[in-house]
């Protein structure tokens, strides 16, 4: 079959998006030199709304316009932070991911201007972070530091934090990485401390689900450990419905060895309620080891957890 010779890729259009898909067009430059790219930007409604995301029906705010670019035929490939992809209803009809790209760092940094850890901030310390996982699990480790809502792309974020809007933020490595921001970085937390969101650091490759000639042409660039990876940690997400707002996290660890665990969390917004389940899959496959570590927290009680959230 003939290659496709021209791939035009769409992206959110925040210097993240961006500079994930200059790493797309880099990789597919190295494997697959005959074919050329082209970048088509949209703003998401989750771009432009700076309010609470569960306001804006939540679901897909990150994703939506680039589904309907994919879909019309005005992109071929879009490249999406898995992260940001709903797990609690089916990909867009029509769209596929063709390959995972290599995991980068799950963690999230802590940065803070005079260089401080969470430590080491006094009682009162406004951290920017409207995510309920980031929340949740800073009550329960930190307490004495207050949460402010902080929305917008990890650059105005910055620039907020700069403005004083807040005294410190939480941002995923990955992100500032993507950004050139790493020097921003005060202090990484370990997952121990502050489990990563489903998808962390993953960047994922959508296709049409017909469009045979760009699924092959990129299926090269993905990894077979993170395909395991977020496999178990989607399919854990499905199960348990989470929606845009439910402070769940977990990730999925291949080992060089060949073995896959699955470790998750749920908590209540508060942080009193911790709910937490790690299994190995042994035989089982991906998505039956992300069903069977769903299936422990939902015996711990996660369904109320989730539901008795507003969203
Ligand atoms: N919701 C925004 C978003 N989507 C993905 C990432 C981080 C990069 C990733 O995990 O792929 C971020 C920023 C952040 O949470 O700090």
């Amino acid at each position: 079959m003939s290659s496709a010779d021209l791939i035009r890729i769409v992206s959110r259009s925040s210097p993240m998006a961006l500079a994930q898909v200059e790493r797309v067009r880099t990789e597919l430059a190295a494997l697959r030199p005959g074919i050329r790219t082209e970048v088509v930007p949209v703003t998401t409604s989750g771009d432009r709304w700076m309010g609470d995301l569960s306001k804006l029906g939540g679901k897909g705010a990150f994703t939506k316009e680039v589904d309907a670019t994919l879909l019309a035929g005005e992109a071929d490939l879009a490249v999406h932070c898995i992260k940001d992809v709903p797990a609690d209803r089916p990909l867009p009809a029509g769209t596929v991911f063709a390959a995972y790209l290599k995991r980068d760092d799950i963690r999230d940094a802590v940065i803070h201007p005079g260089g401080l850890t969470l430590d080491e901030m006094p009682a009162g310390t406004r951290i920017g972070t409207s995510s309920v996982r980031r929340v949740a699990q800073l009550a329960i480790t930190h307490p004495e530091l207050e949460c402010v809502p902080m929305r917008g792309n990890a650059n105005r974020r910055l620039e907020k934090l700069d403005a004083g809007e807040c005294d410190a933020l939480l941002l995923a490595v990955s992100g500032l990485e993507r950004i050139g921001r790493t020097d921003r970085i005060s202090e990484i937390l370990p997952v121990d401390a502050m489990c990563p969101p489903i998808g962390a650091g993953v960047l994922g490759l959508q296709c049409r689900e017909g469009d045979t000639e760009t699924i092959e042409a990129v299926a090269g660039l993905g990894d077979a450990d993170v395909w395991k990876e977020i496999t178990a940690e989607r399919m854990l997400l499905h199960v348990l419905q989470g929606h845009c707002n439910s402070p769940i996290a977990g990730y999925a660890r291949a080992e060089r060895d060949g073995r896959l665990s699955l470790r998750a969390r749920v908590f209540s917004p508060d942080g009193k309620t911790v709910l937490d389940a790690h299994e190995w899959a042994g035989p089982l496959d991906p998505a039956t080891l992300g069903t069977s570590v769903a299936v422990a927290l939902l015996r711990q009680g996660a369904r109320e957890v989730i539901d008795t959230i507003p969203h």
